[in-house]
């Protein structure tokens, strides 16, 4: 993308940078709230992460947050002025009132969805507490990595409600346990990074936030030097193929490739394999 169209990640409460070999990353940055997603932290994220999916210069996203944890959940001081979206006029009757209230939730699980729709893979990095949206958030990720001291709670039903951002959705498939999924659904206990590993919610747990970032950005440099092509066909795919049946999937697959396998990238690759030597790929 030319530089005078690129887009800008100049947000209040995300601190976004870009590296020269294609790495975005991400942090969420109201460490004074311990991250608590009011509005604005969520839209901008939908925001963020909606631009990372046109802009070519992005080939990887690690998303973190700044502080003591990685997120305490909802920002609850903001949610007990009164539900999402709702007019708060009470003379407005349930149904008018409710139907702007499902527009809000809409729009909040649009913005989260925006991680895993956006084509990069995106590697969570979680320290400290993740809790409630944290799950959302996280499970919308491609790959996620703790610190010793992160620990995870689907805390919904501790304040009332059935988390609707996509933690029931999403979680039951990143970790393929149901009976894991409804006990820390129902009981909003708190699981340990040892557990989260154990089960497969995350795939490496490291000593502390310095180490498991450093991880996290030396696997999505990895990612960001292969072609892009295949990268954010193989998401797209893999995707896909999560929410359908084998057939269908292998059917869309040989559909999706038939475009895909004409990039330059597969002959350059071919070809640098047969030499020995790194092929290198432009951005998409
Ligand atoms: C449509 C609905 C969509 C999504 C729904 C999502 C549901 C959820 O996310 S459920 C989870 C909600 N979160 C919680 O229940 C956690 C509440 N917080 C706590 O329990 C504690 O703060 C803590 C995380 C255990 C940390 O405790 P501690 O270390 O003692 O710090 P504190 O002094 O409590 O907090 C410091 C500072 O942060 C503010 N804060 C903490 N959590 C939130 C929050 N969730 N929302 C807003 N603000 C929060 C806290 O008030 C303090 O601020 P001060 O200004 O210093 O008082």
């Amino acid at each position: 993308m030319a530089a005078d169209t690129a887009p800008s990640y100049d947000f209040g409460l995300l601190r976004v940078g870009l590296s020269a070999d294609g790495v975005a990353h991400v942090e969420i940055n109201r460490p004074e709230a311990l991250n608590a997603f009011s509005s604005q932290v969520w839209q901008e994220l939908g925001a963020c992460f909606g631009r990372f999916k046109s802009d070519g210069r992005v080939r990887c996203v690690v998303l973190s947050a700044a502080g003591r944890m990685f997120t305490a959940g909802l920002d609850l001081k903001e949610a007990a002025t009164g539900p999402l979206g709702a007019a708060p006029d009470p003379a407005v009757d349930v149904a008018r009132r409710g139907y702007y209230h499902r527009l809000a939730i809409l729009e909040f699980q649009d913005a989260i969805s925006a991680i895993e729709t956006c084509d990069k893979p995106v590697i969570a990095v979680v320290h400290g507490a993740c809790l409630g949206i944290g799950i959302d958030v996280i499970s919308a990720c491609d790959i996620r990595v703790a610190a010793e001291d992160a620990f995870f709670v689907v805390k919904e039903v501790d304040i009332g409600m059935a988390a609707d951002i996509g933690t029931l959705q999403r979680l039951p498939k990143v970790v393929g346990n149901d009976s894991w999924v409804r006990d820390v659904c129902y009981t909003a206990r708190r699981v340990p990074a040892k557990e989260a590993l154990l089960v497969g919610l995350v795939s490496r747990v490291l000593p502390d936030k310095a180490e498991a970032l450093a991880a996290a950005q030396a696997t999505a440099a990895s990612i960001a030097a292969k072609s892009p092509v295949a990268v954010v066909s193989t998401k797209h795919l893999l995707n896909y193929s999560r929410d359908h049946s084998v057939r269908e999937g292998l059917e869309y697959t040989a559909l999706w490739n038939t475009l895909a396998h004409n990039s330059h990238d597969m002959a350059a690759a071919v070809m640098a394999s047969l030499q020995k030597k790194r092929a290198h790929f432009p951005n998409l």
